[in-house]
């Protein structure tokens, strides 16, 4: 029989939960709460995230455990299915902000290798290709991601990793999910794809980007930048619009303000709206509705599946479980399911780093090549490293 408990809402209990972690469990703290799933009551996999959705809730209703957790993939159709667990130990606390503070962070060995892929020109390639395509083939936006190969020679500790960007990032979606074959993907995704909490469901769409700077003044200037960037906004309504159309014949009301609002990672400035409703039918769960959602066009583009063709023509790698989402969902149909970017998928000895970003015909190749660099910094500085290496490669 699986086992949950609630360990209550001091800062030793949720630390306890980040300590306790092993790259094998599931882990999702939050500004609200801290989540640890570990060993396996039951695991469900399956290629079709809404068929995948309703198995999960079959599980949940036959009680083998009272939440389920885990990653759909960006596209299952290169052959990475969503994967489910109802994990044998689930253990909640409140949010670990800020006592974690206090902690000191983990040192992760130094890489001892490191490859750009594709190399950082032929992402910029890539760019303007994608930029001639929607123009030719009449998408409005496309998200183009590239990747990164690391290599520590005397292996490389998830848990570190993971303790470091807990830290770092006290208002983002932290995360880890045990992948097969031990490894894990572990991230702090500023963006909430869904939350559903009985009728209430929110969901927090962000697109259009600059980087934050060390430098005060530089960094006011690039949020009012964003703030006043055409080409931004662009890119940011068609996410908007596409979450709005998909939640719709779900809610029976859904409030989306005009505009959206200026909001800050440690390492990114974004556009961001807030979207809230109420669902019309309980019975839809937080998966059944994130599975409905994804993939949105903060990580693929509009119109969905040519963008997704785009993705595949233009990118050299798989994305596996990169831009796809996170979370949670239990028997209620309450669930968070956070979209997987500012992500690593981490094994013994190496890790690949993933980060994208949305093309719109107004594009410029070099500047979305700059604000993949940015995006990298995430992980980047939750292993111990500062932007500038990336220059070095
Ligand atoms: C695809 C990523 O970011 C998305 C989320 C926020 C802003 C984005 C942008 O401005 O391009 C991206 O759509 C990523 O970090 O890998």
């Amino acid at each position: 029989m699986a086992d949950s408990s609630a360990e209550g809402t001091t800062a030793e209990a949720s630390i306890r939960l980040l300590e306790d972690y092993t790259a094998r469990d599931f882990f999702l703290a939050t500004e609200n709460a801290t989540l640890l799933g570990s060993g396996v009551a039951a695991a469900l996999t399956d290629p079709d995230e809404i068929r995948l959705s309703q198995r999960v809730a079959t599980a949940l209703g036959d009680g083998i455990a009272p939440i389920a957790v885990g990653a759909l993939p960006f596209d299952s159709a290169e052959g990475t299915p969503g994967r489910m667990v109802l994990p044998r130990r689930t253990r909640r606390a409140g949010p670990m902000h800020p006592a974690v503070d206090a902690l000191p962070r983990r040192r992760v060995a130094p890489p001892t290798n490191a490859r750009p892929v594709p190399e950082p020109r032929r992402h910029a390639d890539a760019v303007a290709r994608a930029v001639a395509a929607l123009r030719d083939r009449g998408l409005r936006k496309v998200v183009l991601a590239r990747a990164l190969d690391v290599e520590f020679g005397g292996g490389v500790s998830a848990e570190a990793i993971l303790h470091n960007l807990v830290k770092d990032n006290p208002g983002g979606y932290t995360f880890a999910a045990g992948l097969p074959g031990g490894r894990a993907l572990v991230g702090s995704s500023p963006e909430l794809l869904l939350s559903r909490r009985g009728h209430r469901v929110v969901s927090l769409p962000h697109a259009g980007s600059l980087p934050r700077s060390a430098d005060p003044v530089t960094d006011t200037e690039n949020g009012k930048a964003l703030l006043s960037s055409r080409k931004d906004h662009i890119e940011h309504a068609v996410l908007a619009e596409a979450v709005v159309e998909t939640l719709r014949p779900f809610c029976r009301k859904l409030d989306v303000p005009e505009m959206p609002e200026l909001v800050s990672t440690p390492t990114m400035w974004h556009l961001r709206t807030k979207i809230t409703g109420e669902l019309v039918d309980r019975d839809v769960t937080a998966l059944r509705l994130a599975a409905a959602l994804h993939p949105t066009p903060a990580i693929c583009g509009t119109p969905t599946g040519l963008a997704r063709e785009l993705v595949t023509e233009l990118e050299p790698f798989e994305r596996g479980y990169y831009a796809g989402t996170v979370g949670w969902v239990n028997a209620e149909g309450d669930g968070e399911w956070a979209v997987s970017i500012r992500c690593a998928e981490v094994g013994n000895s190496a890790l690949r780093l993933y980060a994208g970003g949305g093309i719109v015909p107004e594009s410029d190749p070099w500047a979305e090549l700059e604000e993949t660099s940015a995006k990298f910094a995430t992980l980047l500085r939750a292993m111990g490293l500062p932007r500038e290496w990336l220059a070095e490669l």
